[in-house]
């Protein structure tokens, strides 16, 4: 089984638009040979790709999430090196062999009578190269900087860290939805419910939740584990505004960033972002950069996941690639 296809320079080369004069990004990031020379590297972050949308289309949404790693590199590599933007202390390490999945996925007909079922067989594929991945990295001492891909990978993003660390991990998601529903077949509505049950999850805050996209079954699911699980409202926080947002950033870092965390940030949480679940109200992408920038330097954070872009969605061209490209410095700056 393939696990991961490890870049070179010249995988990036025909991405990168060099200017005289000028040094950009994607010339001084680094690069290694095998998983194995994580450890000899001083960097500190490791960025790593998953070019799949396999779990999105198990829950029945629209595909193009796999795109945004592509859209995203072209960015980010092309931002200025400078003394502010820190290329030196990231390591390229390339992207997650998704294919065999891919094209098997294609192959399923919407018809099948258990078409999403055998989707998810495909997504637990996915969740197991993940989890290699990711414990590999962190064990290794890094943080890796993971761009999706569905919000299914939240999944392998826990289990490998917990793993890596070899206790379970919190986690604060930026989102629109919990993620956290029933332990049907795997897919990109059941990352953090899965990792809960299966102890790599220990205490999980979702900031900004829609009331209008949480189901009663639920919010009575987080009710029940209310000393595990706690939420804040998008409108409580931008509507009805009786939590600012700086309020709103204390409530859950009080509950969860006091011992190892994760941090997630699934793209439909900003308003009019192309995603896949792309929502005309929700928060601007410099709130998302706020909440990147003030998580990422919390000594307890331990990888950032950016899940759900998809760039054909986007409002206007490059719109995803750059957005991610943002989020991406404001965590490593
Ligand atoms: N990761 C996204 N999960 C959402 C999808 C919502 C949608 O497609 O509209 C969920 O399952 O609730």
């Amino acid at each position: 089984m393939s696990l991961l296809k490890i870049y070179s320079e010249k995988d990036i080369a025909s991405l990168l638009k060099k200017r005289d004069g000028e040094t950009k990004f994607g010339e001084k990031v680094s690069f290694i040979k095998t998983l194995e020379d994580l450890k000899n590297h001083s960097a500190k972050y490791v960025l790593l790709g998953i070019p799949e949308d396999i779990g999105v289309r198990a829950n029945y949404g629209n595909p193009g999430t796999s795109k945004a790693w592509t859209a995203a590199l072209g960015s980010l590599l092309n931002i200025q090196h400078n003394h502010l933007t820190n290329a030196e202390n990231v390591i390229l390490l390339g992207e997650l062999d998704c294919d065999t999945q891919m094209k098997q996925a294609e192959s399923i007909s919407k018809e099948e009578n258990h078409y999403a079922e055998e989707l998810g067989g495909l997504v637990t594929q996915i969740d197991h190269k993940v989890s290699e991945v990711v414990r590999a990295i962190v064990a290794a001492g890094k943080f890796p900087i993971i761009i999706g891909g569905g919000h299914n990978n939240s999944f392998g993003n826990l289990k490998g860290t917990s793993e890596g660390i070899e206790k379970a991990i919190n986690c604060i998601n930026f989102d629109a939805h919990t993620d956290f529903r029933s332990l049907e077949h795997r897919h990109s509505g059941n990352g953090f419910s899965y990792a809960f049950v299966d102890g790599f999850l220990e205490k999980y805050f979702i900031f900004g939740l829609h009331r209008n996209y949480t189901s009663e079954v639920v919010f009575n699911s987080m009710e029940k584990n209310s000393h595990r699980v706690k939420f804040n409202l998008f409108e409580a926080i931008s509507i009805d505004q009786n939590l600012s947002f700086g309020e709103a950033l204390q409530e859950a870092e009080n509950f969860c960033c006091n011992d190892n965390f994760g941090i997630e940030v699934d793209m439909d949480a900003i308003e009019m972002m192309g995603s896949s679940a792309i929502s005309p109200s929700g928060f601007t992408l410099n709130e998302a950069r706020k909440f990147v920038s003030h998580f990422s330097k919390n000594t307890y954070a331990r990888y950032f996941h950016i899940c759900e872009g998809s760039p054909s969605a986007g409002i206007f061209p490059n719109q995803v690639g750059k957005a991610i490209a943002c989020l991406v410095s404001d965590a490593i700056s």
